[in-house]
């Protein structure tokens, strides 16, 4: 399903299956309940994705510091591990994680993102000065259970963002969009990449993405998963953790 351009990048679109909000939902708890799946596993790889994405596009070479805005869910979680592997592909990293969820799972994670030199800041510059500390921002904020519009208490990492004149690379979601209807408003999101974890939302069809690279990583799903929600995915190249889709 789908065509191989010369490049090895997958020529998607037409015939790839995007999930709606309920159906990204239901295959996650089955990864838990019925394939027992931890969800630090699957967060590890969806997180290793994210970096190594991130590192294709944006290479520590050319956007060697990197600040990684993290939310109160497991798309945060993605962030942070996606922060300790960033140290080790040699980025200068930091953290802000604004709203912490006190569970385990988050605090053992921020704990090994600190002891692995990652810088956890506590308040943001300006928008506009971001781009004197910071080549990329990574958008760990909202993943599939995003239900707009956002509550004020996020507003202020959404808008760094969104004003931070910078490349944002979004995980799973571009924060702040509507997972089916995609960005809803003029002064939405607009990243200039987007990783899609184990198969892309319905936000993610290449009309609303306009001209953002897309990757896919989270290269985690059993057959049987494959199978009853009858998902199309390009094969992902040798042992890669992640396909490029956007030609
Ligand atoms: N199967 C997979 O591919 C895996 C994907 N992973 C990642 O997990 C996220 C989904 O994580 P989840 O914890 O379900 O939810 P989110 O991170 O999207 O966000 C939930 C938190 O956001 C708050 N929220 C929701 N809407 C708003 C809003 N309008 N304003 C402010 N805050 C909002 C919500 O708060 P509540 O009070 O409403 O509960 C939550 O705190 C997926 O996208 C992937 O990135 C896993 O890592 C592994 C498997
Ligand atoms: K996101």
């Amino acid at each position: 399903s789908g065509v191989m351009a010369s490049s090895g990048q997958f020529c998607s679109s037409a015939r790839m299956k995007y999930l709606s909000q309920s159906e990204a939902a239901a295959l996650d708890q089955e990864l838990f309940t019925d394939y027992k799946f931890s969800v630090d596993q699957l967060m590890e790889l969806a997180g290793l994705s994210v970096a190594t994405a991130v590192a294709k596009a944006y290479p520590p070479s050319t956007h060697g510091s990197a600040l990684i805005v993290c939310g109160p869910g497991n798309n945060g979680g993605d962030g942070l591990v996606a922060a300790r592997h960033m140290v080790l592909f040699g980025y200068s990293v930091a953290v802000y994680y604004p709203k912490r969820t006190p569970k385990p799972l988050y605090e053992n994670l921020l704990e090994q993102c600190k002891r692995f030199g990652v810088r956890v800041v506590d308040n943001l510059p300006q928008p506009n000065d971001l781009k004197n500390e910071y080549k990329v921002l990574v958008d760990a904020l909202f993943g599939f259970s995003f239900k707009p519009p956002v509550r004020e208490e996020l507003r202020p990492a959404l808008d760094a963002l969104i004003d931070g004149a910078l490349p944002v690379c979004s995980v799973d979601i571009p924060s702040g969009w509507d997972v089916e209807k995609g960005p809803g408003s003029e002064r939405a999101l607009k990243p200039a990449m987007l990783i899609s974890l184990s198969a892309p939302k319905l936000c993610a069809k290449p009309e609303m993405l306009d001209n953002a690279k897309h990757f896919l990583g989270g290269r985690f799903l059993p057959p049987g998963i494959v199978s009853k929600y009858n998902l199309t995915l390009p094969s992902y190249p040798d042992q890669d953790q992640v396909v490029q889709l956007s030609c």
